[in-house]
């Protein structure tokens, strides 16, 4: 992306706009940019071709096939990506899509992973099957409850035992597989079975307590409380009261979180869950779910718009920083009830404020769901050339995919003669820069990127190299925890600095410029401790924390795992199977 518009970028320049208050130009002087970019780029590029990755039932066949194939290699993680693929290819509630539910399900009973293969029989039921594979399924189904409850009965198989003794009868003599049903039906009839009913997941443990006493900021503990500062470090969380070393401050959910391209076939798009496989879209093959609650809850809040335009932006190497600023974009624009007019007044009114912490409320509270929390986050300006660019861009691929606009535009040219274009533009330029200051990302075994979340409560901690809280993240709730006591009108201060990284001060210091462009001042730097005093767990460091801390951080994490970390714990299991 960067190369493609570089030398679009050279010709645009920031110098004349003013940056007029705190937190950065105005809306108005944001749509001038955009609008001049508009006309810039209709000079010096053509409109990008907008393609739309959609259902494709051919396609699904072939990776179905491209799966059998596979069968005989026994890896089964790549056996369960084609077959996640075809999935996610697959028309909605088509038979293929059965097929494709059952494949998966067959092959997480082999890989062990009985929780999930039930979840896929049942969804290859839901959906349909064809009368002759109904019995395969049912055995599925028996199979995994039964590997689940172990020698215990249970009436839910020998329900699906006779449902697969029922679809016998449409299978033909000849039909591959039936001697298999019959052997199995067999087997596990013969088995002796209890009646205790399945594990399901509990997210909830009565002994952590999470604060929720905050008179200003929703679901968050009364020690903390958002401050100001004009002539130091901006806006900043701030004790109110002593704070313990292992007290919660907050247990948010993030405001939006976004998968990174590689990582769509594994982890919900909704809740950032690992999920072996999981419910695909209705309408397009990019992005999976970890069940239909995620799946509709998706479509109502942001994916209905989003869900054609993200394979556009996709197909242009745009990834989830970009994709976050269209989500924004969308949960801004609905809360507004779907009117742009709405949506400028009311940013507008919250232009207006002149306090930058009233400014974060909604209804006089600070509220980390709604948008008001995100819009007047810091930016980042030294790059914002390239955000007017991609901004125009990802709104063309909005305006090209949904109704939005009233009706779909495609090219600069009418964009540029559409009401309401150039304000959305800008606020997805304004997002860019928001996002690439503020996302935080989630690491998979403390390596590869899993996806990126915006929690604007988080966003309010400055950062220290000698940080006074750690967060820890399970799916897109951000765990918030003192590791240190701190004092009453202490400023809290969390670490910018990726985890696993033990840093001296040049290298710190030169990535916090990079990446979030200020030159740290924290207590750390100032009197240059040469190396990051902070670390996750577990680490050299860790063990010296106070034992509160310890204890509170082990149940946070037993009883709500990094999904990275469930995922590494699983990998030995997958691959003794096969060997
Ligand atoms: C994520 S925001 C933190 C909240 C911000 N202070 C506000 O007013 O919204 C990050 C910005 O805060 C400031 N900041 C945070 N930590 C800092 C530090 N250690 N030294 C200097 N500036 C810092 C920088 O301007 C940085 O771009």
């Amino acid at each position: 992306m960067e190369e493609r518009f570089r030398d679009w970028s050279l010709r645009f320049s920031w110098k004349d706009y003013p940056r007029s208050n705190f937190h950065g130009f105005t809306i108005e002087e944001d749509e001038k940019t955009v609008k001049r970019a508009m006309r810039l780029l209709m000079n010096c590029q053509a409109p990008p071709r907008i393609h739309q990755e959609l259902k494709d039932r051919q396609y699904a066949y072939e990776l179905i096939a491209f799966g059998h194939r596979l069968v005989r290699r026994r890896n089964w993680r790549l056996i369960l990506e084609a077959y996640t693929q075809a999935l996610m290819f697959a028309p909605p509630n088509s038979t293929l899509l059965a097929h494709c539910h059952f494949y998966c399900s067959v092959v997480l009973y082999l890989a062990r992973f009985y929780k999930e293969g039930l979840f896929h029989a049942n969804r290859a039921l839901a959906v349909g099957p064809v009368d002759n594979l109904k019995s395969k399924v049912y055995i599925c189904k028996a199979r995994c409850i039964y590997e689940m409850n172990g020698e215990r009965r249970c009436p839910e198989v020998q329900e699906a035992i006779m449902n697969a003794h029922i679809w016998l009868g449409s299978m033909n003599e000849g039909d591959v597989g039936r001697s298999d049903v019959i052997d199995s039906i067999n087997v596990l009839n013969r088995a002796r079975l209890l009646q205790e009913r399945m594990e399901t997941d509990h997210d909830q443990n009565e002994e952590l307590t999470i604060p929720d006493d905050n008179e200003k900021i929703m679901q968050a503990s009364s020690a903390i409380e958002i401050k100001f500062n004009d002539e130091d470090q901006g806006r900043y969380i701030a004790a109110t009261r002593d704070i313990e070393a292992g007290e919660i401050l907050f247990a948010h959910k993030s405001y939006a979180s976004t998968i990174y391209a590689r990582m769509q076939n594994e982890y919900c798009w909704h809740c950032s869950k690992h999920i072996l496989v999981g419910v695909p879209c209705n309408q397009c093959p990019m992005v999976l779910f970890c069940d239909e609650n995620c799946r509709d809850v998706a479509w109502n809040e942001y994916h209905d718009l989003e869900c054609l335009a993200i394979s556009a932006m996709m197909e242009m190497d745009m990834d989830a920083n970009e994709i976050m600023s269209l989500r924004l974009l969308i949960k801004a624009y609905k809360e507004a009830d779907c009117s742009i007019d709405k949506l400028r007044a009311k940013l507008i009114a919250l232009q207006n404020i002149t306090d930058p912490v009233e400014k974060l409320y909604t209804n006089g509270r600070f509220d980390n769901m709604k948008y008001a929390s995100i819009f007047s986050l810091t930016r980042r300006f030294p790059v914002v050339s390239t955000h007017a660019a991609r901004a125009i861009i990802i709104l063309l691929c909005l305006s090209a995919t949904t109704n939005i606009f009233g009706e779909k535009i495609t090219d600069y040219l009418g964009l540029l003669q559409t009401e309401g274009t150039k304000f959305m533009g800008c606020l997805i330029m304004r997002h860019i820069g928001i996002c690439y200051n503020n996302a935080v990302g989630e690491l998979e075994n403390r390596s590869n990127e899993i996806c990126l979340q915006m929690n604007p409560l988080l966003s309010l901690f400055n950062h220290s190299c000698d940080p006074s809280v750690l967060v820890h993240t399970h799916r897109d709730v951000k765990y918030c925890i003192a590791i240190k006591n701190i004092a009453r009108g202490e400023q809290i201060y969390r670490c910018y600095l990726p985890d696993n990284w033990i840093m001296n001060l040049p290298r710190r210091r030169a990535f916090l410029l990079e990446s979030f462009n200020f030159n740290c001042e924290c207590n750390a730097c100032r009197n240059n401790w040469r190396r990051s005093f902070q670390r996750d767990p577990p680490s050299y460091r860790f063990r010296n924390y106070p034992i509160a801390v310890i204890n509170q951080w082990n149940l946070i994490t037993h009883n709500f795992p990094s999904e990275g970390d469930t995922y590494s714990a699983n990998l030995p299991l997958y691959s003794k199977f096969f060997r």
